[in-house]
């Protein structure tokens, strides 16, 4: 078991010294991946498993040598099963797939009340093909295809961004939109409702609210959180985390920003990340036309004003004169090439320090003109999955 000594918890910016995040290893999730289904389950081609590990191992290694404490899902949520009450809540939560019949669930509950945590944990992230079910009897057994799943594999857990994000010390368990990757924010729920790291810790937002993906929620500095809205965080979802924040006395301005609703700019990350208290790195041909809603709250109610464009918005609300913009690539031609490999998606290890994918030659050499320092990683199999660093980690703790 961890510890139960206390830990920081506190996220006010995007680039403040990197503490603590959290990380998932990819494992036997992502060897569930195939031609058939991989497009369901949000990948765009096969990884190679054992390199994708070998990528993401010295990912975490970048991180450690910077004096950044690495946490890992697999192991925090073995830890919250030893608790009888996770051990509960997360079998209910996947024996009650309606896809499933009485009988089916019957059985599937039965299998995974005899695993123990660190098996039980393996099951809910990789999966349980039908064809591992030996038993299970009745029709919705019957019917499946002997590779359907009856829990589905959770791949998109890499992106550890997404399913559950911290605003100053408290965590908001998100609503992800895309059916592949539901189950992941119950995981994560479970893990800050029982590890005994996260006690006390009380969310801000939780799964079962309006759909809210962390990739969208970039804190641009403390009291002012942009949020995406396209395909992932819905507009009801920007006004109910603005309501909560707000009302929390965690920011004062939430911008919302609507961005395409397409698979390159699934989340507001996949087009500028923070890399320095008033920096971005920017896909051009956002940069100015990206536009904002300042929504504030007043006397209860919601008051929006806008469209405003997005870098003025942000700047004044950040109380600056104007936001520092470096580009993605170099001619239009890379720079769309490099924001679809997450060119884009940087973290931020300290102001004026990220870590950024080594593929996209132009947009690190364009950082580095501007002063920033890029430790580079490879990402040919981490990236199939459209992410990259900042999308693969959750900061739990910046100082
Ligand atoms: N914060 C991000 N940009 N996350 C990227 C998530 C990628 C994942 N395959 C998805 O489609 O959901």
């Amino acid at each position: 078991m961890t510890e139960t000594t206390a830990h920081e918890h506190r996220v006010t910016s995007e680039v403040g010294r990197l503490r603590t995040v959290i990380l998932h290893r990819p494992g036997a999730e992502l060897k569930r991946l195939t031609p058939r289904n991989s497009d369901k389950l949000l990948f765009d081609a096969i990884p190679w498993v054992g390199r994708a590990q070998e990528e993401h191992d010295a990912f975490a290694e970048a991180l450690r040598s910077r004096d950044v404490e690495v946490l890992y899902i697999t192991e925090l949520l073995q830890d919250a099963l030893e608790y009888e009450g996770a051990r509960e809540q997360a079998i209910t939560d996947v024996t009650a797939d309606p896809r499933l019949g009485d009988q089916l669930r019957r059985v599937l509950d039965g299998y995974l009340r005899d695993q123990d945590p660190e098996r039980l944990a393996h099951t809910l992230i990789a999966g349980l093909a039908h064809e591992e079910l030996k038993s299970g009897h009745g029709l919705a057994y019957r019917l499946m295809d002997r590779l359907d799943f009856i829990v589905d594999p959770l791949p998109g857990l890499l992106f550890t961004r997404d399913n559950s994000t911290w605003i100053g010390d408290r965590v908001a368990v998100t609503s992800l939109a895309m059916e592949a990757r539901r189950r992941e924010s119950a995981l994560t729920g479970l893990i800050y409702a029982h590890h005994p790291r996260f006690a006390g810790v009380d969310p801000v937002y939780t799964a079962d609210l309006e759909h809210l993906e962390g990739g969208d929620v970039l804190l641009l500095c403390p009291g002012v959180i942009a949020v995406g809205t396209g395909e992932r965080t819905t507009p009801a979802g920007v006004e109910r985390l603005a309501r909560q924040v707000i009302g929390a006395g965690l920011a004062h301005t939430v911008l919302a920003v609507p961005i395409a609703q397409e698979r390159a700019t699934m989340h507001l990350d996949t087009v500028c990340t923070m890399v320095d208290v008033d920096t971005v790195v920017m896909y051009p041909p956002l940069a100015h036309s990206l536009t904002a809603y300042k929504v504030t709250l007043e006397g209860g109610d919601l008051r929006v004003s806008g469209p405003h464009p997005f870098l003025e918005a942000a700047a004044e609300a950040m109380s600056l004169d104007r936001l520092k913009v470096i580009d993605t690539g170099l001619d239009p031609v890379t720079a769309e090439r490099e924001q679809w490999d997450d060119g884009n998606n940087t973290l931020a290890v300290a102001p004026r320090l990220c870590v950024a994918y080594e593929r996209n030659i132009e947009t690190n050499a364009q950082l580095e003109a501007s002063g920033i320092e890029v430790i580079r990683i490879s990402g040919s199999e981490l990236g199939t999955g459209r992410g990259g660093p900042r999308c693969m980690s959750c900061p739990v703790h910046r100082a």
